[in-house]
């Protein structure tokens, strides 16, 4: 599981919370499903094949969509996640149930964190390199976990880029992010992407700041948030 954080339950939006064997099989099965649309995904911006072949295949592809029953609204929070600090499975940086997300694998460091991934075909910008987009988000997700680990779990206000060479696709990348200060509610945080082969050469280096929401305004954000065991006993944010 991508989650540097230790699990806690204050996530559920509903009354029925599947017990942990549940959760369990539920995350397996949607990272299993994640892995192969991902590598959907990448046959799809890879192949050269024919218009009948492409065709079929989406004729196909519309078939298995029709399969996938049930939709989650706007802002449920899945079962299967803990919000704020732990696994989002469908997250498009880390999640792995994300066919969006490289996805990026994120570990607790002393003081931050460090993330892992490689990028591929769908992620590109430049021929051969990675979408500036794409770093941007790796970036702010590795920084918001910096923040979640230093106990502040807070949104981007601020992210500033700097892109000093090219990141090759299809190379294992790190990303670290650690925070550099904190002022009230504002988390200062640092980060950059490195490859692991070289990690002394910077690819593409960020400063952010985040800002914690006050709980009023969390509770008017996050409408999901709710206390242990999903009762209405209200938000756990602020607590
Ligand atoms: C426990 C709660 C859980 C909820 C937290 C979970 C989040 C878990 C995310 C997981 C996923 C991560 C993914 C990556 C992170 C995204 O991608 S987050 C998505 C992109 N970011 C956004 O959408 C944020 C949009 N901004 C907002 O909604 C509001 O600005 C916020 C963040 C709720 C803050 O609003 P607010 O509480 O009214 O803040 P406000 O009083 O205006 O400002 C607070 C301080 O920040 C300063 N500030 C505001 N904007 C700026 C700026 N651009 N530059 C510098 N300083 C600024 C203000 O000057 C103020 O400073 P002081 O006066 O206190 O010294």
């Amino acid at each position: 599981m991508n989650s540097p954080l230790p699990h806690h339950s204050a996530t559920r939006t509903t009354a029925e919370q599947p017990d942990e064997e549940g959760v369990h099989r539920q995350r397996t099965a949607i990272a299993a499903l994640g892995h192969e649309v991902r590598a959907l995904v990448d046959a799809t911006v890879r192949t050269t094949a024919a218009p009948d072949a492409l065709l079929r295949v989406a004729e196909g592809v519309r078939g298995l969509a029709a399969q996938l029953t049930g939709r989650r609204a706007r802002a449920e929070i899945p079962v299967v996640d803990e919000f704020p600090g732990g696994a989002r499975m469908y997250s498009p940086v880390t999640g792995t149930g994300s066919p969006l997300a490289p996805p990026l694998k994120v570990t607790r460091l002393d003081g931050g964190v460090a993330g892992t991934c490689a990028l591929g075909l769908a992620h590109e910008g430049p021929p051969g390199y990675g979408h500036g987009g794409i770093s941007a988000m790796l970036l702010d997700e590795s920084m918001g976990w910096a923040c979640a680990t230093a106990g502040m779990p807070g949104m981007t206000v601020s992210l500033q880029m700097r892109y000093q060479r090219p990141v090759p696709l299809e190379a294992r990348l790190r990303v670290l992010a650690h925070v550099t200060g904190t002022e009230g509610r504002k988390v200062y945080v640092a980060g950059s992407i490195t490859t692991e082969e070289d990690p002394s050469t910077v690819l593409a280096a960020a400063e952010g700041v985040f800002v914690s929401p006050d709980p009023e305004h969390a509770r008017a954000l996050f409408p999901g948030l709710r206390a242990p065991g999903g009762s209405d006993g209200g938000t756990a944010v602020g607590r």
